[in-house]
C-alpha cells in the first residue's frame, strides 16, 4: 500500500514516509493471530510472558531519547511531555508484568456443600485469554496507549495487532521491534503493528476473528464500531472515548493549587487529552481571585516551538484540528456573555497553532452549555470558567451532558466531596486535583458517551480474559 506521509507537527514539513499494510496484509494478519497467535500466546508460560513485559519495560527505558524525539516530532510534543510520556509507558509495561498470573476479580475457589446439594462439590475458576484483541489507538499518548492496549493482551496471555493512527504511526513501529527484541519474535503469531490509511481502518474492526476490540478515540467512531462490531453483538468492545472535563473550585479551596493545577492540565499537550480540563466552575466567593490568577497564569504560559525548554502549549495535531476548534471559540465569543480573557484569536490559515484562550462564561451555565465549546469535546488549548452558587447545580448541570469520564473538585470539605462523588454521573471523581489526574494503574474508564469497560493494567488484563469454571465432585475423586 502507499506509505503514509509522517508530518512533523511544529513545521508542518513531511519528514519520513511509513509503510502501511495493505487490505491482504491486514487480513494476514488477522489469520497469523487467530490460527498462530491465539495457542501460542495462551500457552506461554506466565514466566515467560512476565519476562517479555519486563524486557519490553527494559528497553523502552533504554531507548527513551530516541522515543521521545520520535514523538517530538510526529506528536508535536514538548521534550518533557515526551519523556514523561515514554516514562509512563516504562512503567505500564512494568505494571503489566506485576500483574501477570494474578486476576483482579476472576480468580477464586470455593466449596458448595453448604447447602445439601452441593455436597461434596468444590469448584475453581481461573481467566482464560479472550483471543485476538484488535487495539486502535489515537493520536495523543501514541506511545503510552498503544502499551495500555499490548501490555495487557500480552499478560492475559493473547495476540494483538495494533493500528495506530495515521498522524503518528512512527513511535508504533519502534514499539514493534522492541516487542519482537524482547521475546515475541520467537511467538508466531503473536503481535503485529499495522500502520494504515483510513479506508482500510474498518478491517481492524469487522473482520471475523477479532474477539476483542480495544479502541480509544473519539464517541462518534467508538460508538459506531461497536454498533458494527462482527457476531451480532457478541464481539467484546472497550471504548475509552471522550470528555469535557469539569473542575469545580468550591468555597474555601487553595486557589493558587487549584489554578495553577488547572493553568497546566488545560494546555499541557495543547489541551489534546479526553481528561483535559476544559470547563471550569468556580465558587462566586474566590471567582475573582480564580479568575485573576488563571488570567495572569495563562497569558504566561510559555508556548511555540516545543523543542524549546520549558514551553507548556505545543502546537495542535493538524490545522485541520486548529481551524475546527477556532470555529467553536468564535462562535462562543459571538453568543451574548461570553468574552476572551486570554487569546480567542483565530490561528493564521492552515497553521496548526491556537494560542491558549481562556474564556469567560455568562452567569447561566444553561445558556453557557447551549455553546458546542462546553458542552462537546474542545480537545485543544482552551478553557471556559464559570461562576456558582449551588454546588449541586453544577453537578446537575455536569450530569446533564453527554459525558461521563472525570471530574475534579478542589474543596475543603468532605461532605462537599463526598456529595461530588455520589451524585456526579462519572467514572472517576477525583478530589483536590484537575480531572486530568491519571495514574496508570489506577481503574480508568467512562460511563455514558465517554465509553465502557476499563484500563489500567490489572482491570484490562480482566476485560482481555474469560472466566471458566471447573467444578468437582470430591466424592468421586479416586
Ligand atoms: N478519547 C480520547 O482520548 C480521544 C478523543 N479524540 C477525539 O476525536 C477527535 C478526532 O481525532 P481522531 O484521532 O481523528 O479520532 P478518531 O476517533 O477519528 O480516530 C482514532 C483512531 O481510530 C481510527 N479509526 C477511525 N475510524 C475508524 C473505523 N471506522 N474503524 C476503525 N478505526 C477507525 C483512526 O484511524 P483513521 O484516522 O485511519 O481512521 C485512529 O487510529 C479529536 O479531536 C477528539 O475530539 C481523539 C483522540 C483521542
Ligand atoms: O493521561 C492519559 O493517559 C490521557 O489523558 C488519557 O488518554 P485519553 O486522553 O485518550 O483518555
Amino acid at each position: 500500500a502507499p506509505p503514509l506521509a509522517l508530518v512533523d507537527k511544529h513545521s508542518l514539513e513531511t519528514v519520513a514516509e511509513v509503510p502501511t499494510a495493505s487490505a491482504d496484509q491486514i487480513a494476514s494478519a488477522v489469520t497469523a493471530g487467530v490460527t498462530e497467535g491465539k495457542p501460542a500466546m495462551a500457552s506461554l508460560p506466565l514466566a515467560a510472558r512476565r519476562d517479555v513485559l519486563n524486557a519490553a519495560s527494559g528497553a523502552l527505558a533504554a531507548a527513551r531519547d530516541d522515543f521521545a524525539s520520535a514523538l517530538m516530532i510526529e506528536a508535536g510534543k514538548t521534550a518533557d511531555a515526551a519523556r514523561g510520556e515514554i516514562d509512563r509507558a516504562v512503567a505500564t509495561f512494568r505494571l503489566c508484568a506485576d500483574a501477570v498470573g494474578s486476576s483482579r476479580s476472576l480468580e477464586e475457589a470455593g466449596r458448595l456443600g453448604a447447602h445439601p446439594s452441593g455436597a461434596g462439590y468444590e469448584y475453581v475458576r481461573r481467566p482464560f485469554p479472550i483471543g485476538l484483541i484488535s487495539a486502535i489507538a489515537p493520536f495523543n499518548f501514541p506511545v503510552n496507549l498503544a502499551v495500555h492496549k499490548i501490555g495487557p493482551a500480552i499478560a492475559a496471555g493473547c495476540p494483538v495487532i495494533l493500528k495506530p493512527s495515521p498522524a503518528t504511526p512512527a513511535t508504533a513501529l519502534m514499539l514493534g521491534k522492541i516487542l519482537a527484541d524482547a521475546g515475541l519474535a520467537d511467538v508466531p503469531g503473536s503481535f503485529s503493528i499495522l500502520p494504515a490509511h483510513d479506508d482500510d481502518a474498518p478491517l481492524f474492526t469487522s473482520s471475523p476473528g477479532i474477539d476483542c476490540i480495544s479502541f480509544t478515540g473519539s464517541p462518534k467512531v467508538g460508538w459506531g464500531i461497536k454498533a458494527s462490531a462482527p457476531g451480532a453483538g457478541r464481539t467484546k468492545v472497550v471504548l475509552e472515548l471522550g470528555g469535557n472535563a469539569a473542575a469545580i473550585v468550591d468555597a474555601g479551596a487553595d486557589v493558587a493549587a487549584a489554578t495553577s493545577a488547572i493553568a497546566r492540565a488545560g494546555f499541557g499537550q495543547a489541551g489534546q487529552s479526553c481528561i483535559s480540563v476544559q470547563n471550569v466552575f468556580l465558587h462566586s466567593s474566590i471567582a475573582p481571585a480564580a479568575t485573576d490568577a488563571l488570567t495572569t497564569a495563562v497569558a504566561a504560559l510559555p508556548r511555540g516551538d516545543p523543542a524549546e525548554p520549558g514551553v507548556v502549549c505545543a502546537p495542535m495535531i493538524s490545522p485541520a484540528a486548529a481551524a475546527a476548534l477556532a470555529d467553536k471559540i468564535s462562535d462562543a465569543l459571538a453568543r451574548p456573555g461570553f468574552s476572551a480573557l486570554v487569546g480567542g484569536d483565530r490561528p493564521q490559515q492552515g497553521s496548526n497553532v491556537v494560542s491558549p484562550t481562556l474564556i469567560a462564561a455568562p452567569p447561566s451555565t444553561t445558556d453557557a452549555f447551549d455553546a458546542p465549546l462546553c458542552a462537546e469535546e474542545a480537545f485543544g488549548p482552551v478553557v471556559i470558567l464559570h461562576t456558582f452558587d449551588d454546588l449541586d447545580a453544577v453537578f446537575d448541570t455536569i450530569n446533564a451532558g453527554p459525558f461521563g469520564l472525570q471530574t475534579g473538585i478542589f474543596t475543603p470539605s468532605l461532605a462537599a466531596a463526598h456529595r461530588a462523588f455520589n451524585k456526579l454521573d462519572m467514572g472517576g471523581v477525583v478530589i483536590n486535583d484537575v480531572p486530568t489526574t491519571r495514574m496508570d494503574a489506577m481503574p480508568y474508564g467512562g460511563v455514558k458517551d465517554s465509553g465502557e469497560g476499563f484500563e489500567g493494567p490489572t482491570y484490562a488484563i480482566d476485560e482481555f480474559s474469560v472466566p471458566r469454571l471447573m467444578l468437582i465432585n470430591t466424592g468421586s475423586l479416586l
